[in-house]
């Protein structure tokens, strides 16, 4: 049997990821070589700080400073630093001098994938990225090799831990969203700025990655139609829970023909209402769950750890794996395609159900305005529920005459938005209170 030479492996970030990937390298090495051929060594692990204090001890003598002498010379190198900048300069050096490659930093990859990509083609090196979305979950290799020969039609997923995580506590703690993601950065699900995770950037990332490699087709960033959860109240979790829903910030990835007829795809993250009965609602934590709709496959599901270090550590672990083996076998490695060229159409050309809440004023015939201005845009109204709001003894008795929650079939978005824009400037309407999309049904 012929003896391969120890890969040198350089790791770029000790955070909560790279503390837990140092570790498993460390710890399992004998394992790890077994399954590749050949001996992985752990050169070095780049860091700010060697002094800083990490979650995971790692012998000092691997740590150091100086990151571009360490990519040097390296077969693998691990980039778990976050951020844009300097991870893409890192990668570029280390696919430049012939590296593979392994990332876990969804910014970086939807902002900036088809340069790296290009310059991994340059070399013959390789570029893996698993764990850049849903963490440990395996999405990234079943869009790009087990679904390969079939045509994804839909993905519709929970895509980011850490709103997940405050969404859930929301409903079932009755917590505000500042108190949740407090926690959900005491236990590594955040990113190093959260307003990431709150504004729904790092899920539009993972919509963006998700649908280029479902549709074969560049999805940039910039459209990806991206809504955080930074507007959404107790109130309208707690209602939805009594309504039968719960308030999920979902990636929507989807083919889809505009009013003209014109074939392309759409991505877009939001918060919305899902049924508590459908699987999605069951999804708790920092869980991430995909739904991929294939036209040979049918629905898939995929489910599992959405974030955390150790969790995500599992996936990057196994791209080192396959690049370790790639090494000792050779070969071509993975290929992506964007050949379809699909044009990524505007968040006005999508239908989906909503449900606005409205606060009236006591006027009559208020419910007959309501309906002429749904009726007006072509928005057809499925239910409608009145309330009365209840006055706390000695506060100000509220301006509005009672609450009606209104759901709809469903709808084109731009005429929802120009029914919106209509009750919003009606004589009767006191103010709008929420407006949500509904999905999840068909
Ligand atoms: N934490 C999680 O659950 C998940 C994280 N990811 C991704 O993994 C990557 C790492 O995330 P975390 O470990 O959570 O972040 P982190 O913020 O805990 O760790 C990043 C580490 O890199 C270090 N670093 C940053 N710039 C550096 C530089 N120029 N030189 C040396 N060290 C530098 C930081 O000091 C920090 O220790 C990010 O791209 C993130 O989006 C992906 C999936 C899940
Ligand atoms: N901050 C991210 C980490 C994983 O990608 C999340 O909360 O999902
Ligand atoms: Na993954």
């Amino acid at each position: 049997m012929i003896e391969y030479r120890n890969l040198r492996i350089a790791l770029l970030g000790a955070g909560s990821v790279g503390a837990q990937v140092a570790d498993q390298l460390l710890t399992h090495a004998d394992e790890l070589a077994a399954r590749i051929g050949a001996g992985v060594e752990l050169t070095g692990i780049a860091v700010r700080d060697v002094d800083a204090p990490r979650d995971v001890e790692l012998p000092r003598e691997l740590l150091t400073t100086d990151a571009e002498s360490l990519i040097l010379g390296s077969d693998i190198v691990v980039e778990l630093m976050g951020g844009l900048e300097p991870a893409r300069t890192f990668i570029l050096q280390a696919l430049a001098s012939g590296a593979d490659v392994v990332t876990a930093n969804k910014a970086l990859m939807a902002t900036h994938g088809p340069e790296l990509f290009e310059a991994a083609g340059q070399v013959g090196a390789q570029l893996y990225y698993e764990a850049a979305v849903g963490g440990a979950i395996p999405i990234i290799r079943p869009l790009r090799d087990s679904l390969a020969g079939d045509r994804v039609e839909r993905i519709l997923g929970i895509v980011n831990g850490t709103t997940n995580f405050i969404l859930d506590r929301m409903d079932t703690r009755g917590e505000s969203l500042e108190q949740a993601l407090a926690i959900a950065g005491e236990l590594g699900y955040a990113e190093a700025d959260p307003t990431a995770d709150i504004e729904g950037y790092d899920a539009a990332q993972k919509a963006g990655i998700l649908a280029s490699l479902a549709f074969h087709t560049l999805v940039p960033i910039e459209s990806v139609h991206r809504e955080g959860i930074t507007g959404v109240t107790l109130d309208q979790v707690v209602a939805a829970r009594k309504a039968g829903y719960v308030v999920k910030l979902l990636a929507i990835c989807e083919r889809l023909s505009d009013a003209d007829g014109v074939d392309g795809v759409s991505a877009r993250v939001y918060p919305a209402l899902v049924p508590d009965t459908h699987p999605l609602a069951a999804v708790h934590g920092a869980n991430n769950a995909v739904f991929v709709e294939a036209e040979a496959a049918g629905p898939l599901m995929f489910y599992g750890a959405g974030a955390g270090g150790i969790q995500t550590a599992s996936a990057v672990l196994g791209d080192v794996v396959s690049a370790a083996r790639r090494h000792v076998v050779g070969g071509p490695g993975v290929a992506e395609s964007t050949h379809a060229d699909l044009p990524v159409l505007p968040i006005s050309s999508i239908t989906t159900r909503y449900q606005i809440t409205v606060e009236v004023l006591d006027e009559p015939g208020v419910l007959a305005a309501i309906a002429a201005v749904f009726l007006e845009h072509g928005v057809s109204v499925e239910t409608l529920e009145q309330t009365v709001p209840e006055t706390e003894p000695g506060s100000e008795p509220s301006a509005a005459a009672a609450t009606l929650v209104i759901g709809t079939h469903r709808a084109a978005e731009a005429d929802l938005a120009a029914t919106v824009a209509a009750l919003t400037s009606s004589s009767v309407v006191h103010r709008i209170a929420s407006v949500l999309r509904v999905e999840g049904l068909s």
